[in-house]
């Protein structure tokens, strides 16, 4: 799914109220229509006191809207409207005066601190304060009010935004910004309902379609992508008939020091998993019986190094090389990576103590062949581009650095991105169960496995980050966040291979 600027969705706005000949006033009716009906659906007629607090821009028209709806249907229903300016949007004016039509009382308006209105933890209130318009942090008494309403522990749903927080930039700690427990919004998530430092604000959400025009939003060039089921469908490569182990590709996953051989074993297991057709492990020669013994589908070749990787020799080339898992940082295995990306033409991917190399020796980075991905945390990110000032500023410097060097980032976080060039997609699957040790290399593994059955490597990254967070999901449902570790997410890589197909007709052919 597409995420569209601020800017972009105004546009879209214009263009369909030309195009489908409807006012916008009609538009705000379809558009906070739809609010109220899943209002009403999950309310079901529920007696429970219903407070919605308006601004006096469209997002105060929408809840004007919702309101009318939801006491025409019974509700019990108190509107206010924040009086920060004596400016109202025509169709917010229009809307208010048809409160009065249903022989509503007029909502109260709230003029300072002494007009706030009583609210319970058991009212359900319904943020339409400030929507996508919001251009200045919100001052005095309506930053108040907005810190008021997140300490009444009410139920609050927010309508398109929660009120108080930009599209385009992290708030500040102590800055007024609803905190909601929902999140209606209008035609398209926003980027910062994905992002660490925002997501916290806008809760559980959901998307309305307000039918806005098609042609005008296919045309778009999105912000981001939002990588879902649909997508990442879209992304599978099915497997023929007629191959053998030859047509998947040779991994090889390179890492490991005494201590930290589970590292490499997990990717590799991993990339099995994920159907890679041969997979090779070169180890320090410490590895060398625990490999063999704990994964029999894994060839093993073993450095010259005892405890660590020395002298990275093999034969023959394999399709795509993983590096870094659990390797150290010794000076003789920096050495023996520094030659490895000098001898190395097609894409790798690149993960923990490779990526720590890299933000070590910067002089590394021009040597990573094209198209390779790094996977790197936040930590590990920070390290490889310098500290950002916010989550905005975090994906500018990403872009910047994946046009410079010529590389794929996955960063990785409850919404993992992967970055390319100027695209940005947001992962939309995975869980707080994955936030374990192992789940890293788990991924890396996923990556190079799609790498060498010939999935471009921006393909084999968003996929791979769709796929195994969806195998986190499904380990997860089975046994908690907390009981999940980092093989139970490749023991369920199969599941969400199948999961992908589930309630379609074609099957994973
Ligand atoms: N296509 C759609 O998605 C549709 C969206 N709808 C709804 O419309 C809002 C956006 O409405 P808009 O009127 O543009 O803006 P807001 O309601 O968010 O804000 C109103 C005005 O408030 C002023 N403002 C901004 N920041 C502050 C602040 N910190 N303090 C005080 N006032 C502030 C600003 O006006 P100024 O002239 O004072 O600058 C805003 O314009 C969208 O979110 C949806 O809810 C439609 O209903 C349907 C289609
Ligand atoms: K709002």
């Amino acid at each position: 799914m597409k995420i569209f600027t601020v800017q972009q969705l105004a546009e879209a706005d214009k263009v369909t109220i030309e195009k489908q000949g409807i006012t916008s006033e009609e538009l705000m009716e379809r558009a906070a229509g739809l609010v109220f009906k899943e209002i009403h659906a999950r309310l079901n007629n529920e007696s429970v006191p219903i407070k919605i607090i308006c601004g006096i821009g469209n997002n105060g028209g929408d809840g004007l809207v919702v309101g009318r709806l939801l006491i025409e249907h019974g509700y019990y229903v108190s509107i206010y409207v924040v009086n920060f300016t004596k400016e109202r949007s025509r169709d917010f004016l229009s809307n208010y005066n048809k409160i009065k039509e249903i022989g509503a009382p007029w909502p109260t308006l709230l003029k300072g601190a002494e007009d706030f209105p009583e609210l319970h933890p058991k009212d359900f209130v319904i943020d339409a304060i400030f929507g996508i318009g919001l251009n200045r942090p919100p001052e005095g008494w309506v930053a108040d009010l907005i810190h008021y309403i997140n300490a009444s522990g009410a139920f609050i749903l927010s309508i398109d935004m929660p009120s108080g927080l930009f599209s385009t930039k992290t708030p500040e700690p102590g800055d007024a910004v609803i905190k909601a427990n929902y999140t209606l919004t209008f035609q398209a998530p926003k980027l910062v309902y994905y992002l660490p430092k925002t997501a916290e604000f806008v809760g559980n959400y959901q998307v309305l379609n307000i039918g806005l025009d098609y042609e005008y939003l296919a045309a778009a060039p999105a912000e981001a992508q939002l990588i879902d089921k649909e997508e990442a469908k879209n992304l599978y490569i099915p497997r023929k008939n007629f191959s053998h182990k030859g047509d998947y590709g040779h991994s090889m996953i390179i890492g490991g020091s005494y201590g930290k051989i589970g590292s490499i074993s997990l990717s590799a297991k991993a990339a099995l998993r994920t159907g890679a057709g041969l997979v090779t492990i070169y180890s320090p020669e410490c590895g060398y019986e625990i490999l063999q013994s704990i994964l029999p589908e894994a060839m093993v070749i073993i450095d010259e190094g005892e405890k660590e990787l020395k002298n990275i020799q093999f034969e023959p080339e394999p399709d795509v090389i993983c590096f870094g898992m659990g390797a150290g940082i010794s000076a003789a295995t920096v050495k023996t990576f520094e030659s490895l990306l000098k001898k190395t033409k097609s894409p790798m991917v690149i993960d923990a103590d490779g990526l720590n190399m890299l933000s070590n020796n910067k002089g590394f980075l021009k040597l990573i062949p094209k198209n390779s991905v790094l996977t790197p945390h936040p930590k590990e990110l920070e390290r490889l581009l310098g500290e950002w000032k916010d989550d905005f500023d975090k994906l500018a410097k990403a872009k910047e650095f994946t046009n410079k060097y010529e590389v794929i980032l996955v960063i990785k976080d409850a919404h993992s991105i992967t970055v390319s060039g100027d695209n940005l997609y947001i992962n939309n699957t995975g869980n707080p169960g994955m936030a374990t040790a192992g789940a890293g290399d788990v991924l890396a593994g996923v990556i190079t496995s799609l790498i060498s059955q010939k999935y471009e490597p921006l393909i084999a990254a968003v996929f791979a980050t769709y796929l195994h967070g969806k195998a986190g999901d499904i380990a997860a449902s089975k046994l908690s966040y907390q009981g999940m570790i980092a093989g139970d997410i490749v023991d369920n890589i199969g599941a969400a291979f199948l999961d992908l197909f589930k309630n379609d007709d074609r099957g994973m052919e």
